[in-house]
């Protein structure tokens, strides 16, 4: 595999007003790596991911993606983003392959009807995220972890070679959770590089090879999955953790 830089981030600062959110925050993250970005409730972890895209703009420091500063990145294609929540109430009826169909469109221009490579991403896409048989289905009729899901399957089929996601198991049920760990697990078998903003990992866990942790601005850890440290018991802690009976959680998030 190669060891590309995929993303590098050098003394990178982000600010809200005279609120400093990251300050000489430096990131590098090469091809083939799974890095998990974790951290405490307003941490800074989307503010992260959303400068690393071009999303939000650096207060000072710089950016490049696949060896390009963001000003002269082209290839959009190349990275698939999920963001923290499906926009719901959309009133849109959408069924789960057109959005996923909307995936392939960056990839195929918007005047070219979809051809047969286009419809096979799509299906393969929904599959990989074991939605293959809601396909036909409104996503409004669908639970919050499958929505999360077809969001996933979109940016899939649009054959990124990055995946940026924002806490893509958050609230989302078991099922969803394994499903999602699978689909990741192939989309890195041929090749790919995923950045997620976590609060835990769960059935990710297994897949994820370096774990990011923003606290104060900065990266406090950056190495191995750090070991949870019992917020399950602490009274501020009060995300939702659907996971299996006698399933050990990992938790990060020091409050
Ligand atoms: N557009 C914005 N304008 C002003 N402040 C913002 C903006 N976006 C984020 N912030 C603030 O920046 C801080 C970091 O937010 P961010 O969403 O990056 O945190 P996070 O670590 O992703 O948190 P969570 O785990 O709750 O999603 C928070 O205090 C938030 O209120």
């Amino acid at each position: 595999m190669s060891t590309d830089t995929v993303l590098r981030i050098s003394h990178g600062a982000v600010a809200f007003g005279d609120r400093a959110v990251l300050r000489d925050l430096n990131l590098t993250v090469q091809s083939g790596e799974v890095v998990a970005i974790l951290g405490a409730n307003g941490s800074g972890k989307s503010t992260l991911i959303r400068a690393a895209l071009g999303l939000l703009p650096l207060r000072s420091g710089s950016v490049e993606l696949f060896g390009r500063p963001l000003a002269k990145v082209r290839q959009w294609k190349r990275i698939g983003y999920v963001p923290q929540r499906l926009g719901a109430g959309s009133g849109v009826p959408a069924t789960v392959r057109e959005v996923v169909s909307a995936g392939r469109l960056a990839r195929r221009g918007f005047l070219r009807p979809a051809g047969r490579a286009d419809r096979a991403a799509v299906t393969e896409a929904i599959e990989a995220v074991g939605l293959g048989d809601r396909a036909g289905d409104p996503v409004s009729t669908l639970s919050g972890g499958q929505q999360q899901r077809t969001l996933i399957a979109r940016a899939l089929a649009g054959g990124p070679e990055l995946l940026v996601l924002d806490e893509p198991t958050a609230g989302v049920d078991a099922a969803s959770q394994e499903a999602f760990a699978g689909a990741l697990r192939a989309f890195v078998d041929r090749g790919g590089t995923v950045i997620l903003v976590a609060h835990e990992l769960g059935p990710l866990q297994s897949v994820v090879t370096r774990a990011v942790v923003i606290h104060d601005g900065v990266i406090a850890h950056d190495g191995a999955v750090p070991r949870p440290a019992g917020h399950h018991a602490e009274p501020g802690h009060d995300h939702v953790h659907p996971h299996a009976p006698g399933d050990e959680p990992d938790i990060w998030g020091t409050r």
